[in-house]
């Protein structure tokens, strides 16, 4: 089901933007260098800039039509927007600020939003009391209470370190699973977007460069400048088919394949069998061997068929894809490696992963 769809052509001093996709629910990264076009593609979105062309229609209710000379001003648009600064009034609470332009807003919706992103015990604190992360999800709290049919967030996470990273990305999660609300959001983090992106916009130079879900596009070798550039990575999906409490251990079958992992920390939510899950896993971290070693202690160790080999421009390394069922892994070795070992398309090797190289956080895996 298409939610939102974009066809424009704006101007920023002598940059042009000039992007065209469509996006269903859940997060749709935008991604890119700086100065690619991010940010003024969501302003143009939100109506915040003029356009010279636009189509946007969401949900199959038009926001803007040139053609038709039609131009809903930003606040008839219901698009909530969150900035990189999160712009709360510092002389309202956390419940004036939540409600302040709050459209068509009920208790019991002003409730499930204060539950949702922890908030119950800070609505009668003041702005200037709060720590970044917990200003941060007010702002979000107060963009879901326009009762937005679309949510903008550029760079949500950019003023804070990576611990309150970490701490607000469930909650980003929990909006994801818990409303319909199609979200865009902009990000320079591979990190971020690894985590939370089903679908991925890469724009450069105010174009689209590639589209697609996320785990297809983090798989293509000829992205690398763009996605990673020497530190690219996968996205892996498996099921949790069982933990061992001794050891700390869970077990993921990826492509009926038995990956060996680390459990959640204490603290953390404990994943059940048959949890569904997104493994990244970096290029960099993957070794190849052509037979099953044993008497070595990484713990994983797939067979999987090489079906692409790209070398680095000018440099000592080499990519190489391989198939794993209807997944994809990539390995990051030396071209001499690639020559002693006569690797080659087609080839069955056995791509070697400590465990220690699965993204340590396991996140859960949304449809
Ligand atoms: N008001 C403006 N006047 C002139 N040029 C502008 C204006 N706003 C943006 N630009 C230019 O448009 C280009 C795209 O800017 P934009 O802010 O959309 O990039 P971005 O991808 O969001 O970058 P970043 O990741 O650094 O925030 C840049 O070259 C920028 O200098």
């Amino acid at each position: 089901m298409v939610e939102l769809s974009v066809d424009i052509r704006a101007r920023a001093g002598n940059f042009t933007l000039e992007c065209a996709f469509e996006a269903g629910p859940g997060i749709t990264a935008i991604f890119g260098r700086s100065g690619a076009g991010k940010s003024t593609l969501l302003r143009a979105l939100a109506g915040l800039v003029a356009c010279d062309r636009a189509r946007i229609s969401i949900g199959g209710r038009l926001l803007e039509d040139t053609d038709k000379r039609l131009r809903l001003p930003a606040r008839a648009r219901r698009i909530g927007f969150v900035f990189q600064d999160d712009r709360l009034f510092p002389h309202m609470s956390v419940r004036r600020n939540m409600t302040y332009g709050a459209k068509g807003e009920t208790s019991t919706a002003f409730a499930s939003v204060t539950d949702l992103l922890g908030l119950d015990r800070l609505l009668d604190r003041m702005p200037g009391t709060l720590s970044g992360g917990e200003r941060k999800r007010v702002a979000i709290a107060r963009a879901l209470l326009s009762s937005p049919q679309l949510l903008l967030m550029d760079e949500p996470l950019a003023s804070l370190d990576h611990a309150r990273r970490d701490r607000i990305m469930p909650y980003l999660e929990r909006i994801r699973a818990e409303t319909s609300i199609p979200i865009l959001y902009v990000s320079h983090e591979l990190g971020e977007v690894s985590r939370l992106a089903d679908t991925l916009v890469i724009l450069d130079d105010g174009r689209v460069a590639a589209h697609g879900a996320a785990a297809d596009l983090f798989a293509r070798l000829d992205l690398g400048p763009l996605l990673g550039g020497n530190d690219t990575s996968v996205l892996l999906k498996g099921r949790v088919t069982g933990t061992d409490e001794r050891w700390g251990m869970v077990e993921v079958d990826v492509e009926g394949r038995k990956l060996h992992l680390l459990a959640p920390p204490p603290g953390e939510e404990a994943v059940a069998p048959g949890t569904m899950l997104r493994l990244r896993v970096h290029a960099r971290d993957v070794a190849i061997s052509l037979a099953p070693l044993a008497g070595i202690s990484m713990r994983n160790q797939l067979p999987m068929v090489i079906d692409a080999i790209r070398n680095e421009e000018g440099g000592a390394h080499a990519e190489i894809r391989g198939r794993i069922g209807g997944q994809f892994l990539r390995a990051r070795v030396t071209r001499q490696t690639v020559h002693e070992l006569a690797l080659h398309e087609g080839m069955t090797v056995h791509a070697l992963v400590k465990t220690i190289s699965f993204e340590r956080r396991l996140v859960q895996e949304h449809a």
